[in-house]
């Protein structure tokens, strides 16, 4: 947070600090070619069934991951409201594995035959790592808010007014670029930018690592689409 004060960038908020320093990677997770093609209705639809399969196994292996931040949250936690948040986007998952298990089959698509990429095992990799108690709840929570941002903001592109999203696909779109997902997201940002309010510059400093390292391994996550791993 070079060049601003620490009052400062607490009036403004870390996270859109952050937002505004790593402009470009933040750009490539959520304005990703798959999303702009989905959104100008070019997309190849290959590249979205292998999206499918691979985030079914990525959302499997994020439901542990928030268990593991809910538990961080009851024990370390100075709102017990931020525990219901969570366990609002725990109950969304619950829902989206359902939804991966509809969708599948409409593509042909098998979700038991999916191999996971070597892109997804790095992202389910990083969450196992997070899941540690000795990870604090400040970097875990804002890592989490993070994943959802990412997907909230780059479905909702896809449905702004003059998108040409193919009809197929706008449920898809609908899931994560809702208004109500992108007021769950607005409620763990809150949270977030609450937390790092208080952290000390070693907290700062490693949930900045994180973030970015999420920002990475979303781009990589968007790019196996291509199915050129
Ligand atoms: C890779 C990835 N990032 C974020 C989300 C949001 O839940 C998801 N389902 N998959």
């Amino acid at each position: 947070m070079e060049g601003k004060t620490r009052e400062e960038v607490e009036k403004s908020g870390m996270i859109d600090t952050w937002l505004m320093k790593h402009r470009l990677i933040y750009t490539g997770a959520t304005r990703h070619p798959l999303i702009l093609s989905i959104r100008d209705g070019t997309v190849d639809l290959s590249a979205y069934k292998r999206w499918l399969g691979q985030d079914y196994i990525f959302v499997r292996a994020f439901v542990p991951f928030v268990a593991s931040i809910l538990i961080k949250a009851w024990k370390e936690s100075d709102d017990a409201t931020d525990m219901e948040v969570i366990l609002s986007g725990m109950a969304s998952l619950n829902d989206e594995i359902a939804w991966f298990k509809s969708e599948a089959p409409k593509w042909g698509v098998q979700l038991t035959d999916i191999v996971p990429q070597k892109a997804n095992q790095d992202y389910c990799r990083f969450l196992e790592s997070l899941m540690s108690l000795d990870v604090k709840y400040t970097v875990v929570i804002t890592v989490f808010w993070a994943i959802e941002a990412v997907y909230q903001t780059s479905f909702a592109l896809c449905l702004e007014d003059g998108s040409k999203t193919p009809a197929e696909l706008r449920e898809t779109c609908q899931r994560w670029g809702n208004d109500g997902f992108g007021q769950y997201c607005n409620s763990l940002k809150k949270i977030a930018n609450r937390r790092l309010e208080k952290a000390s510059d070693d907290v700062l400093s490693a949930v900045e690592v994180a973030l970015l390292r999420v920002l990475e391994l979303e781009v990589e996550f968007w790019n196996m689409s291509r199915g050129d791993a």
